[in-house]
């Protein structure tokens, strides 16, 4: 395990309760995040990746239910934070970016307002120090911040993400969770989002969990991989060696259904920036 991590997660188990039978959706997983790094869950869908970014936010609802484990962040359980604690830890902690995380904006606000709305929620931001904060953090993500008077329709799917992870970087987390956040947008996008991301993190210094159904962009930009199959994490370490050194049958099999991996482009550029 990791010295000092950031988050440990440690024999997580989620159930989801039925009115006839429960289903075991995370089975005793553990695994940590050290600060900085990108650690992201690889496995087919159903594997139980979403419930345990849900859980690790402590946005998980019923039926989902945790059965035992913890989830430790900076030494502290999240599942035993209270509420006004919790308010504290999301957003200024954890910042989460979902697929769908595009379609979130409020669609009859300008961006700016947007900022604000977080800001002042949790800085006590007046409009003219948000405003400062989001067309910083606007620039980040190569949005000209004079679009913050915009709204979110008169931008892309591409250019609504990168609004969506300025917000989720204005309160500078240490730790951003992303659920397949560029699923919903073409390959060059998804690409061009996942460099800036990596970019920020070198800069900024922030932990990411990744979970994606792209082997190939999770070999690329995470530093280690764990391997979900059925509930259970049957595999975890680097991402070159869980790809090259495979020890488990899953993983080996997950990697010859998927087409070879050409080049290692946002890895090659993190190591010469
Ligand atoms: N609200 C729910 N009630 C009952 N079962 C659920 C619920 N949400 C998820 N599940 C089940 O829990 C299992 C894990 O789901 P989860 O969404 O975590 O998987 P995943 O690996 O993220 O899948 P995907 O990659 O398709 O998003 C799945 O079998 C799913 O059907």
């Amino acid at each position: 395990m990791t010295a000092n991590p950031l988050l440990s997660v440690q024999n997580l188990t989620i159930d989801y309760v039925g009115a006839q039978s429960d289903f075991r959706a995370v089975d005793d997983v553990s695994f940590d995040i050290a600060p900085g790094e990108v650690f992201g869950l690889a496995g087919e869908s159903g594997c139980g990746k979403s419930t345990i970014a849900y859980a690790v936010n402590r946005l998980h609802k019923p039926p989902a239910l945790i059965r035992q484990g913890r989830i430790l962040f900076e030494g502290q359980d999240v599942l035993d934070l209270d509420d006004r604690a919790l308010r504290e830890f999301r957003w200024h902690k954890v910042a989460m970016v979902f697929q769908s995380a595009m379609n979130s904006l409020n669609p009859v606000l300008r961006v700016e307002a947007q900022f604000h709305d977080l800001l002042k929620r949790h800085r006590g931001y007046t409009k003219a120090q948000s405003r400062e904060r989001a067309a910083e953090m606007l620039r980040l993500v190569d949005i000209p911040p004079e679009r913050m008077r915009d709204y979110p329709h008169q931008f892309s799917g591409g250019m609504r993400q990168r609004i969506v992870i300025a917000i989720c970087m204005a309160l500078d987390p240490s730790l951003v969770v992303m659920d397949e956040p560029t699923t919903a947008l073409d390959v060059v996008v998804q690409r061009e989002i996942l460099q800036r991301i990596d970019e920020l993190r070198r800069s900024r210094g922030f932990s990411v969990l990744f979970i994606t159904h792209d082997l190939g962009l999770m070999v690329q930009f995470c530093d280690r991989i764990g391997i979900m199959l059925r509930g259970k994490l049957v595999e975890q370490g680097p991402a070159e060696q869980i790809y090259h050194r495979p020890q488990h049958d899953y993983t080996q099999q997950l990697w010859a259904s998927f087409p070879s991996l050409h080049g290692d482009p946002i890895k090659r550029e993190r190591a010469s920036g």
